[in-house]
C-alpha cells in the first residue's frame, strides 16, 4: 500500500500551555498539526495563567480539568478541519501529557465515559466524572511535607533514587496524592481511579479508563524500577497504613508493553469527527518519555527540551540513579532507560530576563533584544584576559535541580575556577540575557557528565548529537550558547517540528505500535523509516574546541555557587 492511500497515526500532546495533535503517514511524513492554546483560547473563561492557577501562599499549581476537555473536542474540530484526507484514515492513536500530573476519577467515571453523546461537548458530560476539578501540575511545590517523609522512607533520598529512579520530587504523583489526602480527604476517599495526565487522555479517547504507562508510571515516586512493581511501602506512605490495597486498586496495574492497542476509539469520536470505528488507542506516555521517540536516538545522543521545562534527555541501557537526576523505563524498549534532567526555571525564567530589556516594535517575536545580547556577549561575560568569569542563578520558582528557593544570583571567580565570590553589585540586564542561557546549560552539563564519554579521537567527553525541541528551539542565540557550553562533537540539530517533538513522538509510537513485526523494536522499525533530510536541521557546530575548555573549568566554581546557596538554607 502507498503511503498516499496508506493508515495515518495521530500523536497527541497535552502539555502545560497547548494541547498539539500531528498526524503522520506509514513513511514519518507529516500530513496535518492543529493545536489550541489554553490562555489564548480559554484563558478568559477559565482565569488561568500560562495554561494553571497558581495559589502562592500555598505553592499548588493546578489546572482545570474542563479546560482540557474543551480544548480536546476544540483540537480536533480544528484538525478535522485541517486533514486533507477523511479522518477515518486514522489507524491508531497514542501521544504524551505533562509528566506527574494526576486526575481523580469518580465512581460514575466508567458509566459516563462509555456513554458519551456525540450530539453534546465532552466537557458538560464529564464532570460528575471527576472526584476533583483540579489536576495538580507539575510546577506544584506545596508537598513539602511529604517530601521529607519520601526521602526518608526507605532510609535516604539515595535509597529512594535506587527504587523509584528518583529522590523525592515536590510535583511527583506519589506526593501529590499523599498531600491530597491530607488537605481535601473526602476527594482522596470519593476517587474510584486515578490517572496520570497521559492515561487521562487515552481515557477519554478510549471511552474506559487506560491503564498507566510502562514509563510515565515512573514519575510517581511509587514504582519500584528494578522489581518492575508498585512498592508496597511506598504505597502505604502514600496511603496510609491501611489502604495499600485500595490505593492499588486506584492506581490500577501499568500497562508493561508500550505496543499494541488498549481497545478503540469511543463511539464519540466516531460520529462527531468521522474516526473510523477500527482506530486504537495505543497507550499514553509522558511528554519527555514521547520526546526521545520523536526520531531514533543513539546512545551518546541527547535531547534538550525547551519547553515551558527544560528537560536534558538521553536514552541508555544502563540504570545509574542518582538523587539529583531521574531514570524512567523507556516508553517502547524493555532494558532500555531515558536519563532525565528536570529544570522548572526553563522557557518562562527566560522571558523574564527578556522582558527587562526594551520591547521591539510591533510585528517582532519579542526575542531580538535579548538575541542581540546573547550574541554580543563573550562567553562567560569575558571580554579580556583580566575579566572575571560571570555566573549566574534565576530561579523565579524554587528550582529542582538543585532544590533552591526562588531568587537570583550574581557570582563571579577567575577563569580557571578559583575564587569564586558573590557580586552584589550584579552587572548589566545585557549580561544577564546570556548568562542565564549559559547557566541553564552549565547545568545540565555539569550532570550529565557520569553519563557521557569520548565520542572518537582524543575529544573530551561529551555529547555526540544535541537535539533540540521545544518552543525555545526556534531561537538562535540559545542554540548557539548551547552547542557552545554543552559541546555536541557531531554537532546541534533542530527538529523541523520544532515544538510539536512530543507530539510526533506520539505519533510515531501509533505507528510502531500497530505495525511491529514480531520484536521489532521502536528503534528497528522508525530507524529504518527514518531519514535525516526534512527531519531535522544543523543549527550549530557544536563542540568549539577552547571555548568548550574554557566553560568546564568554571563548572567546578558553577557547584560551589549552588553549594553555597544550599548550605544558607540549610541553617
Ligand atoms: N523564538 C523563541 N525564542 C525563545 N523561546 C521561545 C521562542 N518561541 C517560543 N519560545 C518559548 O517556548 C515556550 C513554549 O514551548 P513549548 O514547547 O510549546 O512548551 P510546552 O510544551 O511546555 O507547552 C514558551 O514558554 C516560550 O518561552
Ligand atoms: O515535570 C516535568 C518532567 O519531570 C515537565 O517536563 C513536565 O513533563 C511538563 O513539561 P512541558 O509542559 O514543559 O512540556
Amino acid at each position: 500500500m502507498s503511503a498516499d492511500n496508506g493508515p495515518l497515526y495521530l500523536g497527541f500532546d497535552l502539555s502545560t500551555q497547548q494541547l498539539k495533535a500531528i498526524v503522520v503517514n506509514s513513511d514519518l511524513k507529516s500530513v496535518a498539526e492543529a493545536k489550541v492554546d489554553f490562555d489564548q483560547d480559554f484563558g478568559a473563561k477559565y482565569g488561568i495563567h500560562k495554561g494553571v492557577h497558581v495559589r502562592d501562599q500555598t505553592g499548588e499549581v493546578f489546572a482545570p480539568v474542563a479546560l482540557w476537555l474543551e480544548s480536546l473536542d476544540l483540537v480536533l474540530e480544528r484538525l478535522s478541519q485541517a486533514m486533507p484526507v477523511p479522518m477515518s484514515r486514522i489507524r491508531g492513536i497514542s501521544g504524551s501529557g505533562q509528566q506527574h500530573g494526576s486526575v481523580f476519577w469518580s465512581a460514575s467515571a466508567e458509566e459516563l465515559l462509555k456513554g458519551l453523546d456525540a450530539a453534546k461537548p465532552l466537557v458538560g458530560q464529564l464532570e460528575k466524572a471527576l472526584a476533583h476539578e483540579f489536576a495538580p501540575n507539575w510546577q506544584d511545590h506545596s508537598t513539602h511535607e511529604e517530601l521529607v517523609a519520601f526521602d526518608a522512607e526507605l532510609g535516604d533520598r539515595e535509597k529512594l533514587a535506587e527504587v523509584t529512579g528518583s529522590g523525592a520530587h515536590h510535583r511527583f504523583t506519589g506526593l501529590q496524592i499523599m498531600r491530597i489526602r491530607r488537605v481535601l480527604p473526602d476527594v482522596y476517599a470519593n476517587s474510584k481511579r486515578i490517572s496520570l495526565v497521559s492515561s487521562w487522555l487515552a481515557s477519554v479517547l478510549m471511552g474506559a479508563i487506560a491503564p498507566l504507562d510502562v514509563s510515565d508510571v515512573c514519575g510517581m515516586n511509587l514504582w519500584d524500577i528494578p522489581n518492575q512493581t508498585w512498592s508496597e511501602r511506598l504505597l502505604a506512605l502514600s496511603a496510609g497504613p491501611d489502604g495499600v490495597a485500595d490505593l492499588r486498586q486506584k492506581l490500577g496495574e501499568p500497562r508493561m508493553d508500550g505496543g499494541g492497542s488498549m481497545g478503540a476509539i469511543s463511539p464519540y469520536f466516531v460520529t462527531k469527527y468521522g474516526f473510523s470505528p477500527e482506530c486504537q488507542i495505543v497507550s499514553f506516555t509522558g511528554d519527555n518519555p514521547a520526546t526521545i521517540l520523536a526520531l531514533p536516538l543513539r546512545p551518546l545522543d541527547a535531547i534538550v527540551s525547551l519547553g515551558t521545562s527544560t528537560t536534558f534527555l538521553m536514552n541508555t541501557p544502563a540504570y545509574k540513579p542518582d538523587e539529583s537526576y531521574h531514570f524512567f523505563n523507556h516508553p517502547t524498549t524493555p532494558g532500555n532507560y531515558m536519563f532525565m534532567l528536570c529544570y522548572k526555571n526553563g522557557g518562562l525564567a527566560r522571558e523574564k530576563v527578556r522582558d527587562t530589556l526594551p520591547k521591539p516594535q510591533d510585528g517582532a517575536t519579542g526575542w531580538e533584544n535579548f538575541n542581540k545580547a546573547v550574541l554580543e556577549t563573550k562567553p562567560l561575560g569575558v571580554d579580556d584576559e583580566s575579566d572575571r568569569a560571570k555566573l549566574g542563578l534565576y530561579f523565579y520558582l524554587r528550582e529542582t535541580v538543585p532544590n533552591i528557593r526562588a531568587g537570583t544570583w550574581r557570582f563571579t571567580c577567575n577563569g580557571d575556577g578559583t575564587d569564586l565570590k558573590e557580586s552584589p553589585q550584579g552587572w548589566s540586564k545585557e549580561s544577564d540575557a546570556r548568562a542565564i542561557v549559559e547557566s541553564q546549560a552549565l547545568s545540565m552539563r555539569l550532570r550529565s557528565q557520569k553519563l557521557v564519554h569520548s565520542p572518537r579521537d582524543s575529544l573530551p567527553a561529551q555529547p555526540r548529537r544535541i537535539y533540540l525541541v521545544g518552543g525555545g528551539s526556534l531561537n538562535p542565540a540559545i542554540t548557539r550558547v548551547l552547542g557552545e557550553v554543552l559541546g555536541g562533537a557531531d554537532g546541534v540539530y533542530k527538529l523541523d517540528v520544532g515544538g510539536n517533538a512530543c507530539a510526533l513522538g506520539g505519533a510515531y509510537k501509533a505507528l510502531w505500535a500497530l505495525e511491529r513485526k514480531d520484536g521489532e523494536t521502536f528503534d528497528e522499525l522508525i530507524g529504518k523509516r527514518w531519514t535525516e533530510e526534512g527531519s531535522i536541521e544543523k543549527v550549530d557546530i557544536g563542540y568549539r574546541e577552547g571555548t568548550y575548555e574554557k566553560y568546564g573549568k568554571v563548572l567546578g566554581a558553577f557547584e560551589e555557587m549552588e553549594g553555597r546557596l544550599l548550605a544558607e538554607e540549610k541553617h
